[in-house]
């Protein structure tokens, strides 16, 4: 039997869709779209300036947080990171930041919510991702190559504290020339998650001080509902 054309054809891994103007209180980007043939999922990038110059591109790889990015939740630093990075890009007029839809470190919104009532139980978040049957990080991050290609960018300054994601970037052929770090918004509410990327996801940041926990003392989380509603 005789193969088709298209049977021989690797599917592509993702596929350009278009652009737009996107301004924001920092600068006007402009918001770049692809899909995912094998998910249907739709990534993004925020792109501003020339980034076709070959120097190493202040870049942001950041993976969805509905809870953080959209609705201020301070149970993890995503919001406060999202904007920092924006904030930063336009400071410097050049930079990209790759907006990647694996939520909840990639077992979807729906776990990552029962992945937070474990965490109320007592679980930390690497624990409550192994209870529901997760690996800690179920991420994946070989799209940023053909986002950042559709660019030119080869090599870039990557705004991270996740070693992770440095080795992953450099393994799919992305060099990271620097990494440069971005730490904001310890609370209350965050700081146990926090210290338990910093001990057990190995991320590069230092535990508040003994002033800073006595400050941040001073606010107290609200109670969650006790009642299995
Ligand atoms: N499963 C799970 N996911 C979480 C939890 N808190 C935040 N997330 C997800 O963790 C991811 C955070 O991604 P990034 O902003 O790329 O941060 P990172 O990998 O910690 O590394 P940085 O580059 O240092 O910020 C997002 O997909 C969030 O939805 C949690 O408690 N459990
Ligand atoms: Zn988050």
């Amino acid at each position: 039997m005789q193969a088709t054309a298209a049977a021989l054809t690797p599917p592509s891994l993702l596929d350009y869709a278009t652009s737009c103007a996107l301004p924001t209180p920092w600068a006007q980007f402009t918001l770049h779209a692809w899909v995912e043939p094998a998910t249907g999922k739709e990534h993004l990038a925020m792109a501003l300036g020339d980034l076709s110059t070959g120097e190493p591109v202040l870049a942001r790889v950041h993976s969805e947080c509905l809870t953080g990015d959209v609705m201020f939740s301070q149970r993890c630093d995503c919001g406060a990171q999202l904007e920092g990075a924006l904030q930063r890009i336009a400071e410097e007029g050049r930079g990209i930041l790759l907006y990647l839809r694996q939520e909840g470190r990639g077992i979807g919104l729906v776990n990552k919510i029962r992945a937070y009532r474990l965490q109320e139980a007592g679980a930390d978040t690497v624990e409550a991702n192994l209870q529901l049957g997760f690996h800690a990080d179920a991420r994946n991050y070989e799209l940023c190559r053909p986002m950042l290609e559709q660019f030119g960018i080869k090599s870039v300054r990557l705004m991270t504290n996740n070693p992770r994601k440095i080795d992953a970037l450099n393994r799919i052929g992305v060099t990271v020339a620097e990494r440069v770090p971005l730490l904001v918004n310890r609370n209350a509410y965050n700081n146990s998650y926090l210290n338990t990327k910093q001990a057990k996801l190995g991320h590069m940041m230092a535990p508040l001080t003994a002033v800073e926990q006595g400050e941040q003392a001073l606010v107290e989380p609200a109670k969650a509902p006790s009642s299995a509603s």
